[in-house]
């Protein structure tokens, strides 16, 4: 802290979220903080570069590693992003140095959240990352502290802004994927590598910290499944839409006799469904568990200030008082074993899309494919404007399992009228 009692914040990362809240400490006179802060350094790759906020006096460093440990700050905020390089080796460098750590990178601190959060305790300072999951949604802050004392069984929700905002922006505008995708890159919602959003990756991180602080998991992401919305397109969309459907990326965190299983996989939804309507950068997630029942919470999950207003509610919160466990459970206890969710899980509806050649009996030996594996068709959905691709055709079928699903999606593209590789999603009852 300085004389007039500020702390002193050295900032890692002017991009979107760095941006963001150098304003918000500009700003902070009209903030309800229970103290002052006063940021002492920066550092960025390009000391020249135009950000459109005034750094006169901020001493720039080069180093973040350099920053991380220097004497004039009490808390570094890392918002360089990146599970590892200058990241991780900032954050280490801090927390040895017992400097408090703030971080948006959920890359790190799921890839590497136990070592880190263990520097933290034996250094007796914080390591907070709420603005790591869901942006500017508190879930982080509520699932480790308001809901400590709920014996929960599942999270689960859309943990990706991009990729909501890909699905609900193709379906409204009836743009296709790269468009989308680059627009939401404009808007600072997508990761500097956008094919972390787009692959699953970004949601399946942030899954795997719920996991730990859900459930105490010990984590390990090797575990968690994940797929994303890359090989989604438009036709998906449209079809889905058709049969009454909207298509989300989902992350799930489930705890069981055998583990916690973890998976981030593209869902169908009816189209009145709560998650169905979350539309555009928007994050919702869903808490279950005893003597709770569940609870709800949504919100912007990504973009400068949502997710900067959530790094500055952890700064406030090192004003508030003295570090706990970053996790809750300290790491000591992190006992609870992540398994793969491998398997067949229970029978459901599934979702098959393909493109057929405009042959006569081509529907008639689709049919025929999937009664070999003993999947039976409950709706079906041709798009007579065809192209030249061959006609896009959905199927729902009734429940049966991804085996028997995926099964008959692979007999399909033995097909010599198949023309596109069968896409198969799971339907939510
Ligand atoms: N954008 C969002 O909506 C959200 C982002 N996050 C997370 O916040 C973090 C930052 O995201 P965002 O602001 O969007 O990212 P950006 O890509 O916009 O910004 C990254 C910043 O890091 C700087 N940087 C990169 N490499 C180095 C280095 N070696 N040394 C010093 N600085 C470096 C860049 O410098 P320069 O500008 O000079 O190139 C840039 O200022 C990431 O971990 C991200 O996952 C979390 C929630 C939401
Ligand atoms: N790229 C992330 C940023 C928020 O973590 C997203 O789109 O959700």
């Amino acid at each position: 802290m300085t004389e007039q009692n500020k702390l002193r914040i050295g900032i890692a990362g002017l991009g979107n979220v760095g941006v963001g809240l150098v304003k918000l400490v500009n700003d902070q006179e009209s903030l309800r903080l229970p103290g002052e802060m006063v940021i002492s350094a920066v550092s960025a790759r390009s000391k020249t570069r135009d950000r459109g906020i005034d750094l006169s006096g901020i001493r720039w460093e080069d180093d973040p590693v350099k920053l991380a440990i220097s004497d004039d700050i009490d808390v570094y905020v890392e918002l360089i992003g990146g599970s590892d390089g200058p990241a991780r080796l900032s954050i280490e460098a801090a927390l040895k140095a017992g400097k408090h750590v703030v971080t948006a990178n959920k890359a790190v601190v799921a890839e590497h959240g136990e070592e880190l959060a263990r520097l933290a305790e034996e250094n007796n300072v914080h390591l907070l990352f709420d603005a790591a999951v869901a942006g500017g949604v508190p879930i982080v802050r509520v699932i480790r502290d308001s809901l400590s004392s709920v014996n929960i069984s599942r999270v689960s929700g859309i943990l990706n802004g991009t990729c909501n905002y890909i699905l609900s922006e193709m379906l409204t505008t009836g743009q296709e994927y790269s468009p989308v995708l680059a627009e939401a890159q404009k808007l600072g919602y997508a990761e500097s590598d956008p094919y972390l959003d787009v692959s699953g990756m970004d949601a399946a991180h942030k899954a795997l910290i719920l996991s730990v602080l859900a459930f105490g998991a010990k984590p390990d992401f090797s575990k968690v499944l994940v797929s994303g919305v890359d090989q989604i397109d438009g036709v998906d969309i449209l079809l889905s839409q058709k049969m009454g459907y909207r298509i989300r990326l989902v992350a799930e965190a489930v705890k069981n006799d055998s583990g916690v299983r973890c998976n981030v996989a593209p869902v169908l939804y009816k189209a009145e469904h709560p998650l169905a309507q979350i539309t555009g950068p928007t994050n919702a997630v869903m808490v279950e568990g005893e003597p709770l029942g569940s609870v709800t919470m949504a919100g912007p999950g990504a973009g400068e200030g949502p997710t900067a207003s959530a790094v500055m509610g952890d700064i406030a919160r090192v004003l508030q008082g003295p570090a706990t466990p970053p996790f809750g459970t300290p790491v000591a206890k992190l006992n609870e074993r992540m398994v793969r969710a491998v398997g067949d899980g229970p029978e459901t509806t599934w979702f098959i899309r393909t493109r057929l050649s405009d042959k006569s009996g081509a529907l008639a030996s689709l049919s025929k494919a999937l009664a070999v594996c003993d999947v039976s068709i409950d709706q079906m959905h041709q798009d007579s404007s065809a192209g030249q691709l061959g006609a896009p055709i959905a199927i729902m079928t009734h429940p049966c399992t991804r085996k028997a699903a995926e099964s008959a999606a692979a007999m399909v593209e033995e097909l010599d009228t198949c023309v596109d590789k069968p896409r198969v999603l799971r339907v939510e009852a």
